[in-house]
């Protein structure tokens, strides 16, 4: 399984979906726009931890009562933002669990809706869950829809993290208005991983937008790595899961970049 087949479900999903599916009684406040970008800016690589309760590649990798706790761990150890996945079939999460992290007091931190939009009615959707931010993948949309997404999701204050793989589809995002752009080192057709994947194409970004690195970052060594070459935050989410102890995972990985001190 891999992406083109993700994105088939998903619009076959929503051709189904009549309006914008109800989250019961979670009334979350307006979103403020520039929150997400906001905690991404700073003279040190943000991290963004993750919340991804399986993957296809991987299988469970985290029990699903354990998913709301894990955000709050995230957050008190020191997550610049925390990354929910909405999708259940591939992921395990949901937009009800995206809602419940978002509405957490103890989530201080700004959260990523992280599905696979394929229609704007899933960007209102994250916006009821009370997420401050969408993820915006370039490869699952033509153009046209992508700059519908963006524009959508600023009409209802919420940032877009607008994830690439390749030189062409950095262009692509930045012609259709990305403000944040995250180059992902995982190719999501066959699921291998490459870090140079963003060193290569970091320098297609210009200034003034905020860049993310994401996936297989898998230490502090790799976290140096990504700020070396200009990145404003990575996106972490199975090194993290993976960890004996999560809050001693990430205080390890920002211990360093914050000062050497860990
Ligand atoms: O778990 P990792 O290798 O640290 O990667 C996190 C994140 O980048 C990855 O889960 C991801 C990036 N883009 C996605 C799109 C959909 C689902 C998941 C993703």
């Amino acid at each position: 399984m891999h992406l083109d087949e993700i994105v088939a479900r998903k619009r076959e999903d929503w051709s189904r979906i009549t309006g914008v599916p109800s989250l019961g009684a979670a009334r979350p406040a307006p979103a403020v726009p520039g929150t997400f970008a906001a905690a991404l800016r700073g003279a040190e690589v943000s991290v963004i931890a993750e919340v991804k309760p399986k993957s296809p590649s991987k299988g469970q990798l985290l029990a699903p009562e354990r998913a709301a706790g894990q955000a709050r761990t995230y957050a008190a150890a020191g997550a610049s933002a925390v990354s929910v996945l909405a999708d259940t079939p591939y992921f395990g999460g949901s937009p009800e669990l995206v809602a419940e992290i978002a509405a957490d007091p103890q989530v201080t931190v700004p959260v990523l809706y992280k599905d696979f939009l394929v229609d704007v009615r899933q960007v209102e959707l994250a916006h009821r869950t009370g997420a401050d931010a969408v993820l915006l993948i370039v490869r699952a949309v033509d153009d046209a829809l992508l700059k519908d997404l963006l524009q959508t999701a600023a009409g209802l204050g919420l940032d877009a993290l607008v994830e690439t793989f390749t030189a062409q589809e950095i262009e692509r995002a930045l012609a259709a208005g990305a403000t944040i752009v995250g180059i992902n080192n995982r190719d999501l057709q066959t699921f291998s991983v490459d870090l140079e994947n963003s060193a290569r194409l970091r320098a297609g970004i210009p200034a003034g937008v905020l860049t993310v690195s994401e996936s297989g970052i898998g230490g502090r060594a790799d976290l140096e790595r990504v700020a070396g070459h200009g990145f404003d935050a990575a996106l972490i989410g199975e090194n993290l899961l993976g960890a004996a102890d999560t809050a001693q995972a990430l205080s390890a990985l920002l211990g360093v970049t914050v000062g050497g001190t860990a």
